[in-house]
């Protein structure tokens, strides 16, 4: 299949790449963050996440988050929101777009929102629903598409019944993850060639963790087969809290490199968001996970 003309880059560094930081990240310096991840043309930013403050303390700041961006015609500042308190507490803090987040795996999914797979589709309905009577978007996120923490591997059956119950509660799109990064070439896919049949590729998003250093190839066999969409991390940022050794979200600055060398429009300036991936890393102290990020740096050093 044709690679896509365009792809759309969803940033969810703000939120997956910091709600897994042990030290405390400063209100100020999210927004900072945010402001920059703008400024280098990502229209799409995941800002936050309403979930209970104690099972994710890093988020707990979310209102403070979503009441100081600067909002800007055509960028949208999504929220995670896994139910219907979350739900308001993004519509008071006017999130644009909200996501709910289920699993193709019953362990993380007790592990992460503490219910059931079913229960939580259940969960979700009057989160849509109210979403829908407010006139604001839902995406929705599957995990654990290749293989869990606590499972081992996943087969694509799962990931189809929980990705199709997304999209039939009113989800315009659902984003697979590999949330603990373990997945090859192969396995994504075999995971596509298990979905296709059922739902088109424009529902479909790739969320690849880079544990295993596979992202890259992942999301370049995803868009091989018709996948245009691809959500990402400015300098690698992340890991999940409910899955054990999980590193970072492939880095956006990565994503855009291996965008360009395609020959794939994007929108996204590549020096400013090197120049974001470095902000961020030195402001937590951490190396820089971005290969391009840290090559880029030196040679402009
Ligand atoms: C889902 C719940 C809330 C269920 O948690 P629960 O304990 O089952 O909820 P509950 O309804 O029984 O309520 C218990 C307490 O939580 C409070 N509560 C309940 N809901 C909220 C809320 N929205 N905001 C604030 N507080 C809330 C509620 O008020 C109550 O407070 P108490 O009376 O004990 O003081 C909980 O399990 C939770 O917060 N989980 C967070 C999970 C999370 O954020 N995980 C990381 C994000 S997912 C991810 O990273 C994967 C993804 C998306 O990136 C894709 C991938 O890589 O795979």
């Amino acid at each position: 299949m044709a690679l896509p003309a365009r792809v759309r880059v969803v940033e969810v560094g703000p939120r997956d790449g910091l709600q897994n930081e042990k030290k405390p990240v400063a209100t100020s310096s999210k927004i900072e963050l945010i402001r920059r991840l703008v400024d280098s043309g990502l229209v799409y930013v995941e800002a936050g996440s309403f979930v209970n403050p104690k099972w994710v303390p890093q988020m707990a700041d979310s209102e403070a988050v979503f009441g100081s961006l600067e909002r800007k015609p055509g960028v949208v500042y999504a929220a995670l929101t896994p139910n219907l308190q979350g739900f308001e507490r993004a519509m008071e803090a006017q999130a644009d777009e909200v996501a709910i987040f289920g699993s193709a795996s019953e362990s993380f999914s007790q592990k992460n929102i503490n219910c059931s797979v079913e229960e939580s589709i259940a969960r979700f309905k009057p989160v849509v629903k109210a979403a829908q009577d407010a006139g604001v978007r839902v995406r929705g996120y599957v995990s654990c598409v290749v293989g869990c923490p606590y499972e081992g591997k996943i087969a694509p059956e799962p990931v189809r019944q929980v990705s199709e119950a997304l999209l039939e509660l009113g989800c315009y799109e659902v984003s697979l993850g590999d949330t603990i990064g373990v997945g090859t070439p192969r396995d994504f896919e075999t995971l596509l060639e298990g979905l296709l049949p059922s739902i088109a590729a424009d529902y479909l998003a790739v969320h690849c963790h880079d544990t295993y250093g596979m992202a890259i190839a992942n999301i370049l066999t995803s868009l091989q087969m018709g996948i245009a969409v691809v959500d990402s991390s400015v300098a690698g940022l992340g890991g999940c809290p409910y899955a054990k050794g999980a590193t970072g979200n492939v880095a956006t600055e990565d994503v855009v490199y291996l965008l360009d060398g395609l020959g794939i429009a994007h929108g996204i300036d590549l020096p400013k968001l090197v120049a974001t991936g470095s902000f961020i890393s030195d402001l937590l102290g951490r190396p820089n996970n971005s290969k391009v990020g840290s090559a880029l740096s030196v040679r402009s050093a």
